[in-house]
């Protein structure tokens, strides 16, 4: 079931064209990747998709429909984490999981039970008495991610919510946007760290300067840049380089020799490494093995000509 879909939408702020013409649809249980350097976009899109903000052009379906999309029904069915923490610091971690499971409309037993789970959820139940201005940066992000998921969105959005935590924290919070996948929520999430989106995403979409650039799985951005592999072989011996026969192996295209290490460039896919390190073994003794292997980082560099400006910790 296709859970959300934008139609050639635009948006501007005044003069500034922040969104130039997007087509975005979210599939019923994936994790899509949203990244983006900077400024491209990525917080504008998702203001419009939960109708936050009023857009000039195209259409947006939610929940299969495209009657009363920013009804309070659909709202009910949707979750934001917000980039900045919007947990209120002088009430405890579990107050502030009440207030916003009321807003959501959960009352009584319901709403004790649902504020429990989510404390659980993202591990703060033993420290569900603690105002927020006691956590960690972590701490914090986690509580913020709790308060979107007490009525259990069928469609949760997450707005670079790894912001100036620590690797620790950030991983912690990974595995939770995991765990909500494998209870079936779809997750559209925002970052511009590469190695996020490389991660958790079952679908990684590439915005900058307000259009998607490209999209796919990581594998798929990847094969669509990469035309060659490249291994590096070093030995311990040069006398008697077994060159012909590597050169003879399928899909290979170069071999070259510098000082003792033999680069060898194949086909993609064609999977060499294997039957390459069995003919260097017989003659020459392998010392070591380095095969370059691209990443988002490259995907990015090679559709836009520049860096992701993958963004420090606390920025
Ligand atoms: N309220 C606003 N008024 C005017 N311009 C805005 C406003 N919000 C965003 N913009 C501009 O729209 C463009 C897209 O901004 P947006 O915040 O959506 O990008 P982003 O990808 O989320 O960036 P970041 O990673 O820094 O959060 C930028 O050029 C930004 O300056």
């Amino acid at each position: 079931m296709t859970i959300a879909t934008m139609q050639r939408i635009v948006k501007r702020y005044g003069s500034e064209l922040a969104l130039d013409y997007i087509d975005l649809s979210i599939q019923e249980g994936e994790i899509v990747g949203l990244l983006g350097p900077n400024g491209a976009g990525k917080t504008t899109l998702i203001h419009t998709l939960l109708g936050m903000i009023p857009f000039d052009k195209g259409s947006i379906q939610l929940f299969g429909s495209a009657n009363k999309v920013f009804s309070n029904e659909n709202k009910q069915k949707m979750g934001l984490v917000t980039q900045e923490l919007t947990v209120f610091e002088d009430l405890t971690a579990k107050e502030n999981l009440e207030f916003f499971a009321g807003v959501y409309g959960l009352k009584g037993e319901e709403r004790k039970r649902r504020v429990q789970e989510a404390l659980e959820f993202v591990g703060l139940s033993s420290n569900a008495g603690k105002l927020p201005k006691k956590f960690s940066g972590g701490m914090k992000r986690r509580l913020n991610i709790a308060c979107a998921l007490t009525h259990r969105p069928k469609l949760l959005i997450m707005d670079e919510p790894t912001v100036g935590i620590d690797p620790q924290s950030r991983n912690h919070i990974l595995e939770t946007v995991k765990k909500l996948k494998d209870q079936g929520t779809t997750i559209l999430y925002t970052t511009h760290y590469m190695e996020e989106a490389q991660a958790i995403a079952s679908r990684v979409v590439i915005v900058d300067q307000g259009q998607i650039i490209t999209e796919g799985t990581v594998n798929e951005l990847i094969a669509n840049i990469q035309h060659e592999e490249k291994i590096n072989i070093e030995v311990s011996d040069t006398t008697a380089l077994p060159i012909e026969r590597l050169k003879g192996l399928d899909g290979v295209r170069h071999v070259h020799v510098d000082g003792s290490t033999i680069q060898i460039i194949s086909n993609v896919g064609a999977g060499i490494l294997d039957r390459a390190l069995s003919i260097v073994k017989e003659t020459s003794g392998v010392v070591g093995i380095q095969a370059e292997k691209p990443d988002l980082e490259d995907v990015f560099l090679t559709l836009t000509g520049k860096q992701l400006r993958d963004g420090q910790e606390g920025d």
